[in-house]
């Protein structure tokens, strides 16, 4: 009624086009009743914009109407003629019925995010024919039926995402996709037959499964597509001796990665040796830094040399380790930051004299204990995949992380700086990592976690994640999108990031010292998937998209690992081994069988709380991060189990 009396706006501008949309379908709660001829503002008004619209450079560009508990039809014929219009979001809604064929005229639209409403019958090969520049598309969570168009669908120029999870499409997976599809998700749908082995190893596995029908998928049995054609079979439960199989795997893994380890030492210690003795004899001559008075013009070391190597020669043009002042907060040391007043000083050139071991190569760089001859020792780590910050924005980054202090969190406590090379030093802690303490150590005199000291631990990382989530998280509503291709705003990123067992250091007391946090904005974005634990996550491996609460996700992990002191195969990249302990423990904590996965070393001793735990560690390792609970709340409730005891 609001649109009518002569007031309508004019013909062919945003506000006649919303106006004209809001009339093909129901708004029960009236969330867009400002969507009027009657407005006094326009939807991209300065002051005053319409619910749901976002607007770049004044005109629409963006539809954001997520759940408003809308239903009905969507007439996209009303919002075609826009040429703006990038992004239209609909997502947790109650639309219903086929796509409409009106659709592919919105020809501008890059994203268009359709999950969780009840759309319906077969998906139309235009949508991919006429949508030139569509690069995401969200269908899943719906009623779709029917195959998928595949001719239509290889030809899509652009797409990057389509999302078909949780439908009801069938027939068989297209044979040929896109080149730029690096997200294609049909998990939980009715596929059938072989995944053709081109599409299998393009993507994860989890994109594949919940389709009974379906055999092939990456890491599966070949043989399995053999039995599976005819009819498709009842899933089985795993019995015991598909668990016997999985720790055979586990212990082979831990048997090659220790040769492995023992290679990587003895050969890093004897190039190092080597490398110091050749640097001791060339002791008068410069080496060659960028930069240096002395020796500069000269080629530069060879990149391709060890890494230790590498480490300790950037600076010794710098001069003498005791020289440099105050600056940026830190002292520094020709071009070495100490960021501690309260540790003798030292520098590049006491780095590069000390003795040097490699502690372990890991996903953000290689990390190398350094003794010093003033008796401090260190843990070096030479940073990977950060070549996009400048010097600036890495520094203030490095300067705020040193300020955290928490007895949970173990800080960095200098850094180097050049464009090609960065290192980040940190306090050395003898006792190594939770990951080498649980599964590494296999000396008959290794340290065995009881409960007490597990439970302590668990207290310990709730506490320190939970500090960090405090001090490095971002209000949500504060990070915008804008640039023009996709309005969908993205999620703060998680305050660590990188949280597994590896990252968890032990100090002579057992308490547990968080490393490797807060790097997010540091990495490469391009290798920050590879290279970060969070996007083992759900979100992360079928999304690409991570937030705090896939820190969450990796907490649960680890708690998972303490109660059932299984090696998580969430853990492995390519190689198969481990036990995934997160559908593991969540099927144990759905059929009541949790006592059965408890680490026998502390089932006496945990009781109901290592059960108790065990389901904390599942909830917070849910699929859906709406499951899962936040971070503070994460911590309460470990600290809960704990009762104050463990402490
Ligand atoms: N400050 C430290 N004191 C003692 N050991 C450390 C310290 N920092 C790292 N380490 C150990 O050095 C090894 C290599 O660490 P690094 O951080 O390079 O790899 P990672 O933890 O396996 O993987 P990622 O790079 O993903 O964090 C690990 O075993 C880690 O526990």
């Amino acid at each position: 009624a609001d649109d009518e009396g002569g007031n309508a706006p004019e013909p062919g501008t945003d506000a006649a086009a919303l106006v004209r949309l809001k009339e093909s379908f129901s708004d029960p709660n009236g969330a867009l009743e400002a969507w009027s001829a009657s407005s006094a503002s326009s939807p991209c008004d300065e002051n005053d914009p319409w619910p749901g619209v976002q607007c770049y450079k004044g005109a629409l560009a963006g539809l954001r109407l997520t759940r408003m508990n809308l239903s009905g039809t969507f007439d996209f014929a009303a919002i075609a003629k826009l040429p703006g219009l990038h992004s239209v979001n609909l997502k947790h809604n109650a639309f219903s019925g086929p796509l409409p064929a009106s659709l592919v005229e919105v020809r501008s639209l890059r994203a268009l995010y359709l999950s969780y409403n009840s759309f319906s019958g077969p998906i139309p090969g235009e949508v991919f024919g006429s949508m030139r520049w569509l690069k995401k598309l969200y269908l899943d969570h719906n009623n779709f039926s029917g195959p998928l168009p595949e001719d239509a669908l290889a030809d899509a120029p652009r797409l990057l995402e389509l999302h078909l999870e949780h439908n009801r499409i069938e027939g068989p997976v297209p044979q040929l996709l896109p080149a730029s599809l690096h997200m294609f998700n049909l998990s939980y749908n009715l596929f059938s037959g072989e995944i053709p082995r081109g599409v299998a190893s393009r993507y994860e596995e989890s994109s594949f499964a919940g389709n009974p029908g379906l055999c092939g998928a990456p890491g599966s049995d070949p043989s399995a597509c053999a039995a599976i054609m005819p009819a498709p079979t009842p899933m089985t439960p795993p019995t015991p001796a598909d668990y016997r199989a999985v720790q055979e795997e586990t212990s082979v893994f831990v048997v090659i990665g220790i040769i492995l380890l023992v290679i990587l030492l003895v050969t890093g210690a004897m190039v190092l040796m080597l490398r110091q003795d050749e640097m001791n004899s060339r002791a008068p001559v410069a080496w060659d830094y960028p930069g240096a008075s002395a020796g500069a013009g000269k080629p530069m070391m060879s990149p391709t040399g060890p890494r230790a190597a590498e480490m300790v020669a950037v600076d010794v043009a710098s001069g003498s380790s005791h020289g440099g002042g105050s600056q940026s907060g830190g002292r520094r040391m020709g071009e070495f930051v100490l960021m501690r007043e309260d540790i003798t000083p030292f520098g590049l050139p006491d780095l590069m004299k000390a003795s040097a071991e490699v502690l372990g190569n890991g996903t953000l760089g290689s990390a190398y204990k350094a003794a010093m001859r003033n008796g401090v020792t260190v843990a070096v780590k030479r940073m990977r995949d950060m070549n996009r910050v400048g010097r600036v924005e890495f520094e203030q980054h490095l300067l705020m992380l040193g300020e955290l202090r928490h007895p949970n969190v173990l800080p960095p406590i200098g850094y180097h700086y050049r464009k090609e090379e960065k290192l980040i030093v940190s306090e050395y802690m003898p006792r190594g990592s939770l990951l080498y303490v649980l599964h590494g150590d296999q000396s008959p005199n290794r340290l065995v976690l009881d409960w007490p000291a597990r439970l302590r631990i668990a207290v310990g990382i709730a506490r320190g994640i939970a500090f960090l989530h405090e001090k490095l998280g971002i209000p949500a509503g504060r990070l915008v999108s804008m640039d023009g291709a996709d309005f969908d705003a993205p999620p703060p990123p998680p305050p660590h990031g990188n949280l597994k067992s590896g990252n968890i250091l032990l100090n002579a007391d057992l308490e547990p010292r968080l490393v490797d946090y807060g790097f997010f904005p540091l990495v490469n974005p391009a290798q920050a998937p590879q290279a970060m634990f969070a996007f083992r996550s759900p979100e992360g491996t079928t999304r690409g998209v991570v937030s705090p609460r896939s820190d969450v996700y990796c907490l649960g992990v680890v708690l998972l690992e303490l109660v059932t002191g299984r090696f998580p195969s969430q853990y492995l990249t390519t190689a198969r081994g481990g036990t995934d302990v997160v559908h593991w423990s969540a099927a144990a904590v759905a059929e009541g069988g949790e006592r059965d996965h408890v680490d026998p070393v502390i089932a006496a001793g945990g009781g109901e709380a290592a059960v108790r735990l065990l389901r904390v560690g599942v909830q917070c390792a849910s699929t859906e991060t709406e499951c899962r609970p936040s971070m503070s709340e994460a911590a309460w409730m470990v600290e809960e189990i704990a009762g104050g005891g463990a402490s």
